[in-house]
């Protein structure tokens, strides 16, 4: 984490609004989406396919640009600024963690993690990145690029690259989807030790075990915040 200021919000977005249009279709994907993830806390983003879960992941990391609302991260604001200056706020302050992954094809696992460490900012001195790869299990994994790795693998190559600059907030869509029982309770238990240092958590997820360990869920229903 940048600063251990824990009374600025990981996050912060305020009335989000995103439209697509398909030809003569309009799609309203958020409808005025706000929600604040203290640090330290864990949010479990529940809510039907199609609802906007997806739509608001992007704009919460700067992949995508709400048409209204405004998002902030650590206190920084990151929407409505230009693409360079998301990408410089998303490296140092975010982990993001999409079902699209966030894995160069053409580097190793261990090579992907030493790039994203690069953005790290906090004072502490930085990880090693084998600590990493053991802390995910992929200790024997580091020099295999991602398409020598299996589906579940991928997923914990994923969270180490994620983690690994210590990010003001972790977004991850269905962190979990690919792993077997124990694995996901291992790391569930990696991203908790992540919260209990500050980083604020905010997981699109189906898992049971996930909500479990929240310590809030929202539910998005066509594209707003269920009551
Ligand atoms: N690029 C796009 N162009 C047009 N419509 C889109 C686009 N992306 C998303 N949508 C539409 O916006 C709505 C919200 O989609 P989104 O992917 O955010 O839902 P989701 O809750 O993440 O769904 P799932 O759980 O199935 O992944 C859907 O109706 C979807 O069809």
């Amino acid at each position: 984490m940048t600063t251990p200021e824990w009374s600025t919000p990981a996050l912060h977005a305020r009335e989000l609004y995103r439209f697509f249009r398909t030809g003569d279709d309009e799609t309203l994907a958020l409808r005025g989406v706000s929600l604040t993830v203290a640090r330290g806390e864990t949010v479990a983003v529940v809510g039907p396919s199609g609802s906007g879960k997806s739509t608001l992941l992007a704009c919460l990391a700067g992949l995508d640009e709400p048409a209204g609302g405004s998002v902030e991260v650590g206190g920084e604001q990151i929407s409505h600024r230009p693409e360079a200056v998301r990408a410089k706020i998303r490296a140092h302050r975010i982990g993001v963690l999409l079902q699209s992954r966030n894995l160069l094809p053409h580097l190793d696992v261990r090579a992907n993690i030493r790039l994203a460490r690069k953005a790290w900012r906090h004072n502490g001195t930085r990880p090693p990145v084998d600590e990493l790869l053991e802390q995910v299990g992929l200790d024997r994994r580091g020099r295999a690029t991602p398409a020598q790795l299996s589906g579940g693998e991928l997923a914990r190559a994923g969270l180490a690259v994620a983690l690994a600059n210590n990010p003001d907030v972790l977004l991850a869509d269905e962190p979990t989807g690919e792993l077997d029982g124990s694995t996901e309770q291992h790391i569930l238990e990696l991203l908790r030790a992540h919260a209990g240092q500050g980083a604020g958590l905010l997981i699109v997820t189906h898992s049971s075990e996930v909500v479990a360990i929240a310590d809030r869920v929202v539910t998005i229903q066509d594209g707003e915040v269920a009551a």
